[in-house]
């Protein structure tokens, strides 16, 4: 059953009701490591924080309402989750996976596929029915991202979710929300068994920690999962906690004013004539249906130039945008996933996956776009991927149409 969220998603994220006992306006961080026991029978509700922390159950009880969920885990990264989660599986067992992930999941995922320890096979999942009929009695975990980094793919989670769960109850769809985090996707509502999110990026959003999510409806699953957080000790530290619930309250103004700009860049982009990835064009092959899923595009693109040198002359030519890895901050940042966040996926699976070497991501922030703007414009036209004409209007010289 769906837990009840009293509230709309902006208030609940600064709404608090921490039950400090001083009424303290901010949840009080708890940096201890252990607890005392009233007696040797009465343990008391914490021991070890390892096990558990109450400044950690404060954020996760947060994190479990605004995503819609009745079981939320924190942990020290969003591969981290991927790791707590690969955890549930047996020796040997089937997983699909789309074929356009982040660096590190694909990184991971191939590394038990290699040593034996999973089956993983990897399929395109825009094409839904294709994607369907690989799913069998013998599927048993699933990996969906959407939209995808840095592709920006769109897949028809509800149809997959639904389908799998058809063919094998017990297969566990897992999605990586880090794209939209909770304020444009509630990926639990579209059948999804398990959401983990990287809040390294927006759910922080001033990159000075490294955390990740984990959140179901399914109490089963959720005793599973902290188990193995338990035991492999990967809960988020006190800390971490407390700055991850700082950074959740300004979620939603700072990613609304992200995606804002983003959408501006994108036309911006777009008018010039790139081959522009980004779901809240019209142009992007899977327009309508990332409406269907989502409440917005996000801030995260990407664009084409036609050139590598173009691209890296563009990417080294910027001065607001930071050439970073990484996204969810506040400031905005350039990168060539090739180069940088994907460069663990080999030449020759980039080649067989589409991945174009030139690819440059943009991650928006929530800086004054007509800055952001004037940035890149003075980073094509140095790059010279745009000139300017006698009535100084800005022309693209490869013009890269977009072929979506
Ligand atoms: C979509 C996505 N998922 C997961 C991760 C992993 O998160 P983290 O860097 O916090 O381990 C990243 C980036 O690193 C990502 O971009
Ligand atoms: N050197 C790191 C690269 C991290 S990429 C982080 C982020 N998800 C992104 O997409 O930019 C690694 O090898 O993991």
């Amino acid at each position: 059953m769906a837990p009840k969220k009293i509230y709309n998603l902006e208030t609940e994220l600064v709404l608090n009701k921490n039950g400090d006992q001083h009424n303290a306006s901010v949840p009080p961080l708890y940096q201890s490591a252990t607890f005392k026991q009233d007696s040797l029978s009465n343990m008391g509700e914490y021991d070890y924080t390892r096990s558990g922390n109450p400044t950690r159950t404060q954020l996760q009880n947060h994190i479990a309402k605004i995503m819609m969920a009745n079981h939320a885990f924190a942990v020290t990264s969003g591969m981290g989750c991927l790791d707590v989660i690969t955890r549930l599986l047996a020796p040997g067992d089937e997983v699909l996976a789309g074929d356009d992930l982040y660096g590190g999941t694909n990184r991971l995922l191939t590394y038990l596929n290699q040593k034996g320890d999973l089956k993983v096979q990897h399929w395109d999942t825009t094409n839904t029915e294709s994607f369907l009929s690989k799913i069998t009695p013998n599927t048993k975990m699933i990996f969906l991202e959407s939209p995808t980094n840095p592709l920006i793919k769109v897949c028809d989670v509800r149809t997959i979710a639904t389908h799998a769960h058809k063919v094998n109850p017990d297969c566990v769809v897992v999605f990586d929300n880090t794209m939209m985090s909770p304020i444009f996707m509630t990926p639990l509502d579209l059948g999804v068994d398990i959401q983990y999110e990287s809040a390294t990026k927006y759910l922080n959003g001033h990159h000075d920690i490294m955390a990740g999510v984990i959140a179901t409806r399914d109490a089963k699953l959720a005793e599973r999962v902290y188990f193995v957080i338990n035991s492999t000790g990967c809960g988020l530290t006190p800390f971490d906690c407390w700055l991850l619930m700082r950074g959740l309250r300004t979620l939603a103004v700072r990613i609304e004013r992200q995606q804002q700009n983003a959408l501006r860049i994108a036309e911006f982009l777009s008018n010039l004539g790139f081959r522009v990835r980004y779901p809240g064009l019209k142009s992007h092959p899977q327009y309508a249906l990332h409406q269907s899923l989502c409440r917005g595009p996000g801030a995260v693109l990407s664009f084409e130039t036609g050139s590598i040198k173009t691209s890296e002359r563009i990417v080294e030519g910027t001065d607001i945008f930071g050439i970073a890895v990484s996204f969810g901050c506040v400031n905005s940042l350039i990168s060539m996933p090739c180069r940088m966040s994907h460069a663990s996926i080999d030449e020759k699976t980039r080649k067989e996956r589409d991945f174009p070497e030139d690819l440059i991501r943009l991650c928006i922030g929530i800086e004054n776009c007509d800055d952001l703007i004037d940035d890149l414009t003075k980073a094509l036209l140095k790059s010279g991927a745009v000139k300017l004409n006698e009535r100084d209007e800005l022309f693209n010289v490869v013009s890269v149409q977009p072929k979506l």
